[in-house]
C-alpha cells in the first residue's frame, strides 16, 4: 500500500541529517555560518546538552565567516550490489533485502574503482542493500578511514553512539541514511517475478510502470514521485555539502540515482526512460561553479585516465601514495 508521508516528515527528517552531519563531520568550519547557526540552534535545543560536543564546543564551532574547504567537489553514485531479488528478478522497490555474494564483490570492485577519490560524507538509503555496498566499498579505500553510520533514530541512539575523541572522528566518514534515497516504491508489484508480471500484463504495460516518468506502477511511486523526495533530499542536504567543498559519496538504487542524474544531467522526462543503471557501477561527478560535471565511471585504481580528471583529484591521489609509500 501507497504510504504517503507527510511534508512534516520530510523537513524533521531534513533538518535531522543537517545535524548529525555537522555534529560529526571533522571540518565544522567549513559549514556555511546560516547553516551551523541552524544547527546549533538544534543542538541546542535537541536536549539538556547531553549532544555537545566535548571537543568542539557550540561556541567554538560558529565562525564569524567560513571558509570554503574547495570550490570543486567530487559526488560518486553507486548503484547497490546485486540483491537477492534482482537475482530472483522479483520487484524490490522498499523491499529491504540483503546483497548476493555476487553483490557483494560487486560492491567490493567498486570500491577499488573510487579508492583513490576522496570521500568526506556519505549517504545512503536506509535500506540494508544499499548500506552494505556503501560499507562494502569503503574497505577498498585508500584513506583507511571507517565509515560510520549516524543514528538519529531516538535522543538516545544519537547520545549513545557519541565519540568523543576528535582524532578518532578524523579517522572516520559519517554515514547519513535517509529514506528519501530509497528505490521507488514498487506498490503492488513488490514481491512479483519481473517476467511473470510481464506475460500477465504485457511487455508494453510493464515496461511503462518500470521505466515512465509520469506513470506509476499500481499503488506505487512512479519516478516523478521519486525524484521529487531524492532530488529534493539531494538539493537541501547533499548540495550544500558539495558547495563547501566535501566530496560525497550516494549508495543508493536504479530509480532514486536516475532521478538524481536526471537532475544532474539536465535530461527529459523522455531522456530519462533510456537510462539503465548497472548494480555497482561507480558514477563520478565533479561539482564546481555550481555545474555538475559527468566524468563517467572511474575504471580502476590503477587507470591513469581516472585521475587526470582534474587537478584536485591528482593531488588527492599524491597524497595518499606519498602516506603510503
Ligand atoms: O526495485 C527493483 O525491483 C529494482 O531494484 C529496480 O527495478 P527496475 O529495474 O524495474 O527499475
Amino acid at each position: 500500500m501507497a504510504t504517503v508521508v507527510s511534508h512534516q516528515a520530510i523537513t524533521s527528517q531534513r533538518t535531522s541529517s543537517n545535524f548529525k552531519a555537522s555534529h560529526f563531520l571533522k571540518e565544522p568550519l567549513n559549514v556555511p555560518i546560516k547553516l551551523r547557526q541552524k544547527r546549533f540552534k538544534i543542538q541546542a535545543t535537541a536536549s539538556q546538552a547531553p549532544l555537545l560536543d566535548p571537543v568542539l564546543s557550540p561556541s567554538k564551532t560558529i565562525p564569524q565567516s567560513y571558509k570554503k574547504k574547495s570550490n570543486e567537489a567530487s559526488l560518486i553514485l553507486i548503484r547497490h550490489g546485486e540483491s537477492l531479488w534482482n537475482e530472483k528478478n522479483l520487484f524490490t522497490g522498499c523491499v529491504d533485502v540483503p546483497l548476493t555474494e555476487k553483490g557483494v564483490a560487486e560492491a567490493i570492485q567498486a570500491g577499488k574503482r573510487i579508492s583513490n577519490i576522496p570521500v568526506d560524507l556519505i549517504f545512503t538509503s536506509s535500506l540494508i542493500r544499499a548500506q552494505m555496498t556503501a560499507m562494502l566499498a569503503m574497505t577498498q579505500h585508500r584513506c583507511k578511514k571507517v565509515p560510520i553510520i549516524l543514528h538519529d533514530e531516538s535522543e538516545k541512539a544519537q547520545t549513545w553512539s557519541h565519540v568523543f575523541s576528535e582524532e578518532t572522528r578524523k579517522q572516520s566518514i559519517p554515514v547519513i541514511a535517509a529514506w528519501q534515497l530509497n528505490e521507488r516504491m514498487y506498490g503492488e508489484l513488490q514481491g512479483l517475478n519481473k517476467e511473470e508480471t510481464a506475460e500477465r500484463y504485457g511487455t508494453q504495460q510493464v515496461h511503462e510502470w518500470r521505466r515512465s516518468y509520469h506513470i506509476p506502477p499500481p499503488k506505487g511511486e512512479s519516478l516523478e514521485m521519486c525524484a521529487e523526495r531524492a532530488v529534493s533530499y539531494f538539493e537541501d542536504n547533499i548540495q550544500q555539502e558539495l558547495a563547501f567543498g566535501n566530496n560525497v559519496l550516494i549508495a543508493a538504487h536504479g530509480n532514486s540515482l536516475r532521478s538524481i542524474i536526471m537532475y544532474l544531467d539536465k535530461l527529459t522526462s523522455q531522456e530519462v526512460t533510456s537510462l539503465e543503471l548497472s548494480t555497482g557501477l561507480p558514477l563520478l561527478y565533479i561539482f564546481k561553479d555550481r555545474k555538475f560535471m559527468r566524468r563517467g565511471s572511474p575504471v580502476g585504481p590503477t587507470e591513469a585516465g581516472v585521475y587526470a580528471y582534474t587537478k584536485r583529484l591528482a593531488q588527492y591521489r599524491q597524497k595518499l601514495d606519498e602516506s603510503l609509500a
